[in-house]
C-alpha cells in the first residue's frame, strides 16, 4: 500500500474561474480601448478634433498599464493552496539536518536585542536540536552583536527548556512575554512560577545587552572572526541538547566589494559546510523571528515528499509582519505578493525566493554539481581552493567536527570567510546567492527556476514568520527604491524573463517573472496621466470618447473592472474597504516617485554611472512616527525627493479642475471634456491626504511649508505659461 502523501495541492477552482472570467472580459475592452486609439491615428488630420501629441502620449500610456496588465494575469491563471501533514514524517532520527542562516549587518540599525531574539526563536524551532545548527553573519563586525549572542547563548540553555516542557507556540522571548494572552502551557503544574523565573533570566539578559559599551558599533575593514558556542553545564538548567550556535563575521576590506546580503550568505554556506553541511537551509533576516516552531517540520513535508523533493528548491513562506496597522496605508505588508501572486506562482512552477523564510536545498546552490564531475581543477574553478570544501561537497560527506571548535581554530573557516576567497571562482555566478542584483532573492530564485528547479508556497493560517515593516515614508521609499532598481534592472539585462526566461521555463512562469521585473515601469503611465489629460482639459483639447459615444461605455468599463477586480482581490484576502483606498493610494504616490526612482537608479547602473548599493531598513521604533502611523496618517516628513513631485502633481489636478470647469461651464462642452474632469476629480480624491498634509495638518507629519510654498508657486508658474502657450 502506498503511504499517505505528506502534503497535498488543491487548485482554487472558485478563484480560478472568476480571474479567467474577468481576463475575458477585460482583454475584450482593452483591445477596444486599443482599437479606439489606433483608427485615430487612421484619420485625416483635417478631422481629428485632438493634438496628435498628448493624444500618443495617452495612447502609450494606456498601452504599458495592458502590457502590465497582461503580465499579471499569469498569477491568476491557476492558484493553488497547499495542505502539510506533518504527523507522517518520519521519526525524529530519520529527518535531515537544517541550517538557519541568520543576518546582521549593522547593530545602530537593527537593535542587537531583537537580533538575539530572532536568533532565539530559531534555536527553539521544534526540530530535534542536534539535527538544528544556527549561524548567525554579522556584516557590521561590531563587539555588540558577538557579546548578545554569547548572552544569547547563555539565555538559550534556559529558554530551549522551558519551550520544549510547556510545549508553547511562541518562542520568540520578546513577543511570548509581551503576549497579551498567554501560550499553551498554563494549565501545567509549575507554569506561572518557571514563567517568572524565565522572565527573570530574559530581563538579565536584556539588560546585559543594553548596559555593553562598545567600542565601534560597526566596521568595513576588519578580519574575519568565528565564534562556536560550546555547550556548556549551567548550574540549576536541565541539561538538554541544544543546536550548534555559531557567530560568523567575515572578513571586510574597503577596497573589497562585498556583495551586501548575499555575500554574506555565501560566506555562510561555505562556513557551515565545514561544520554541519546539512543538506537544508533555512535563510532569515534578522528582523523576521519565528513566529511558530512548526515551519521547518512543514518544510519537510515538501522537501522529503518523494513525488516533488528531487526538483524542489526551496519552500517559501509568506513574509507576514507583527507592525502593521489595521488600515496599512503604505501596504508594507505587500498584500498581493504574499498573498494572490506567490499562491499563483505556486500553481506554476514555484514562487520567486523572498529574502527570508525559505527553506532551501543546500545542493540546488551549487549550480551544476554533476556537469563538473570529479575534476579537482574544475571544481576548484567553480567553487575556490579549498579542498575541505570540495570534500564537503560529497554526498556522503560528514565534518570529523563534533564540538564545532577544532575548525574554528584551525584555519579553513577562516580562510573560507576571507575576501580574497572567492576571487576567481564562480561564486555569486553559478554557485551560491547571486551578485548580479540587490535583489539577490529574487534573481537567486529566478536562475534556479531557469536551471530546472521548482519550489512551493506554504502559507499555514498561523504565520510562521514575523517582521517589521517599514511604517513611515522615508524607509519604505528607501526599500522600494532600492527593490524597483534591482527589479528593473534584471528585466533589462541578461537575464531578461522574456528572452532569457522564455526559453527556459513556461510562459506562464515567465510572465509572472516579468511582470515582478517591468511593473516599476507604472512610473510612465502615472507621470502622464497625471497631467497630460488635465492640461488638455485646461485648453480644451479632449483626448477620450464623448459621453454620447459608445466608446464612452468602453473606456468606463475598463477603469471599473480594474478597480473592481482590485476591490474583489482585497476582500478575499481579508482586507478593508478602506485598504483598497489605501492600496490605490499608495500605488500612485510611489508610482510617480520610487517607481521612478528605481527605474533611473537601474539605468544610471547601466552606463555605470551608479554603483548598486544596499543600504539595510530602519528597524529601530520611533515613537512619533509609529503613532502617526498607528492612526493613518502619512508621514511626510520624508526626503524632498519624494514629496515634491506629489505636491507638483496635486497642485496641477486643483488647478485644472478649477480652470476646466471654469471652460467647461463658459464654453458647455461638459459631453466632450467629461473623462478628463472625472479622472482629474478622481486623482484629486484619491490623493486628497496630501491635500491634508498641505493645508490642514498641524502636526509633524504634515508637508513642510519649505517644500510646499516654491514647488506650488513653480508649479502655478509653468502652468500659466503652458495655459498661456496653448492660447496662442
Ligand atoms: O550588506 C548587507 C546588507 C543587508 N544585510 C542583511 O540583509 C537583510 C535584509 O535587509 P533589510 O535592510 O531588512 O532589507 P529589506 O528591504 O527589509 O529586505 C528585503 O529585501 C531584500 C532584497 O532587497 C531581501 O534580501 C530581504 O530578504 C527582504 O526582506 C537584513 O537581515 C540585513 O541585516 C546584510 O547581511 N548585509
Ligand atoms: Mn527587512
Amino acid at each position: 500500500m502506498e503511504s499517505l502523501p505528506l502534503s497535498t495541492a488543491h487548485v482554487q477552482n472558485h478563484l480560478l474561474i472568476m480571474n479567467r472570467l474577468h481576463m475575458l472580459l477585460h482583454s475584450i475592452a482593452i483591445t477596444l480601448v486599443l482599437y479606439y486609439r489606433v483608427s485615430f491615428l487612421f484619420q485625416p488630420s483635417e478631422t481629428r478634433e485632438s493634438n496628435l501629441l498628448p493624444w500618443l502620449l495617452v495612447f502609450a500610456s494606456e498601452l504599458i498599464l495592458s502590457f502590465i496588465w497582461i503580465l499579471d494575469q499569469a498569477f491568476r491563471w491557476r492558484p493553488i493552496s497547499r495542505s502539510v501533514f506533518p504527523e507522517r514524517l518520519p521519526d525524529d532520527d530519520k529527518l535531515p539536518a537544517i541550517d538557519v542562516f541568520i543576518c546582521t549587518a549593522d547593530p545602530t540599525k537593527e537593535p542587537t536585542l531583537d537580533v538575539m531574539n530572532t536568533v532565539l526563536s530559531a534555536i527553539a524551532l521544534d526540530y530535534p536540536p542536534h539535527k538544528l545548527n544556527v549561524y548567525l553573519s554579522d556584516d557590521g563586525g561590531s563587539s555588540l552583536t558577538l557579546h548578545g549572542v554569547r548572552e544569547a547563548w547563555k539565555f538559550a540553555q534556559r529558554w530551549l527548556p522551558f519551550c520544549t516542557k510547556y510545549k508553547l507556540k511562541n518562542r520568540c522571548p520578546k513577543a511570548y512575554f509581551s503576549a497579551l494572552e498567554d501560550d499553551d502551557g498554563h494549565f501545567a503544574r509549575n507554569y506561572i512560577e518557571d514563567k517568572l523565573k524565565i522572565k527573570e533570566k530574559y530581563e538579565a539578559f536584556k539588560e546585559e545587552i543594553k548596559t555593553f559599551r562598545i567600542d565601534k558599533a560597526f566596521s568595513r575593514d576588519h578580519p574575519s572572526l568565528i565564534e562556536v558556542m560550546q555547550e556548556n553545564i549551567i548550574e540549576g538548567a536541565d541539561n538538554v541538547k541544544m543546536p550548534l550556535l555559531v557567530y560568523v563575521s567575515r572578513e571586510k576590506k574597503p577596497s573589497h566589494h562585498h556583495h551586501f546580503k548575499a555575500g554574506a550568505l555565501n560566506v555562510l554556506l561555505r562556513v557551515s559546510s565545514m561544520m554541519s553541511n546539512s543538506p537544508y537551509i533555512l535563510v532569515l533576516d534578522c528582523d523576521m523571528f519565528c513566529n511558530d516552531p512548526t515551519s521547518a517540520r512543514y518544510a519537510m513535508c515538501f522537501h522529503l515528499d518523494p513525488k516533488i523533493s528531487s526538483s524542489l528548491a526551496f519552500v517559501q513562506f509568506p513574509q507576514t509582519f507583527y507592525n502593521i496597522s489595521k488600515n496599512d496605508i503604505y501596504d508594507s505588508q505587500l498584500r498581493s505578493l504574499f498573498t494572490l501572486q506567490w499562491q499563483g506562482m505556486d500553481g506554476l512552477e514555484g514562487p520567486v525566493i523572498s529574502g527570508t523564510g525559505f527553506y532551501i536545498k543546500r545542493v540546488s546552490l551549487y549550480g551544476n554539481l554533476a556537469s563538473k564531475g570529479t575534476d579537482m581543477l574544475q571544481l576548484k574553478e567553480s567553487f575556490g581552493s579549498s579542498n575541505e570544501f570540495i570534500r564537503s561537497l560529497s554526498q556522503n560527506y560528514t565534518s570529523d567536527l563534533v564540538s564545532g571548535q577544532k575548525y574554528a581554530l584551525l584555519g579553513e573557516p577562516h580562510f573560507l570567510a576571507s575576501c580574497n576567497y572567492e576571487i576567481g571562482t564562480k561564486w555569486g555566478q553559478e554557485v551560491g546567492f547571486s551578485y548580479d542584483s540587490v535583489v539577490e532573492d529574487y534573481l537567486t530564485g529566478y536562475i534556479l527556476n531557469c536551471n530546472g528547479w521548482t519550489s512551493v508556497f506554504c502559507d499555514p493560517s498561523r504565520p510562521q514568520f514575523l517582521g517589521s515593516a517599514t511604517t513611515n515614508l522615508n524607509d519604505v521609499i528607501i526599500q522600494s527604491t532600492r527593490w524597483y532598481s534591482g527589479l528593473f534592472e534584471n528585466g533589462t539585462n541578461r537575464y531578461c524573463p522574456l528572452t532569457y526566461g522564455l526559453s527556459r521555463i513556461s510562459l506562464p512562469q515567465s510572465l509572472c517573472f516579468a511582470w515582478l521585473t517591468y511593473f516599476p515601469l507604472y512610473c510612465l503611465p502615472l507621470w502622464c496621466l497625471a497631467t497630460i489629460p488635465q492640461l488638455c482639459l485646461l485648453n480644451g483639447i479632449p483626448l477620450y470618447p464623448k459621453i454620447s459615444d459608445p466608446f464612452f461605455t468602453v473606456f468606463s468599463f475598463t477603469f471599473l473592472s480594474a478597480l473592481l477586480k482590485h476591490l474583489f482581490e482585497v476582500h478575499i484576502t481579508g482586507g478593508t474597504l478602506q485598504k483598497w483606498i489605501n492600496e490605490q493610494r499608495i500605488w500612485m504616490m510611489k508610482s510617480v516617485t520610487c517607481h521612478l526612482y528605481g527605474c533611473l537608479d537601474a539605468l544610471l547602473n547601466k552606463i555605470g554611472i551608479r554603483e548598486a548599493r544596499f543600504f539595510p531598513t530602519n528597524k529601530l521604533e520611533d515613537v512619533e512616527q509609529t503613532v502617526l502611523y498607528q492612526m493613518d496618517k502619512y508621514d511626510f516628513q520624508a526626503s524632498n525627493i519624494f514629496v515634491a513631485p506629489m505636491v507638483a502633481l496635486i497642485t496641477v489636478n486643483i488647478s485644472c479642475f478649477i480652470g476646466g470647469v471654469y471652460r467647461v461651464l463658459m464654453m458647455g462642452d461638459c459631453d466632450k471634456m467629461f473623462i478628463q474632469l472625472f479622472i482629474t476629480v478622481f486623482i484629486i480624491t484619491v490623493n486628497y491626504p496630501i491635500i491634508e498634509g498641505l493645508l490642514i495638518r498641524k502636526d509633524k507629519g504634515r508637508i513642510s511649508k519649505l517644500v510646499a510654498i516654491p514647488v506650488t508657486l513653480a508649479t502655478l508658474v509653468l502652468l500659466s505659461v503652458f495655459k498661456l502657450l496653448g492660447n496662442v
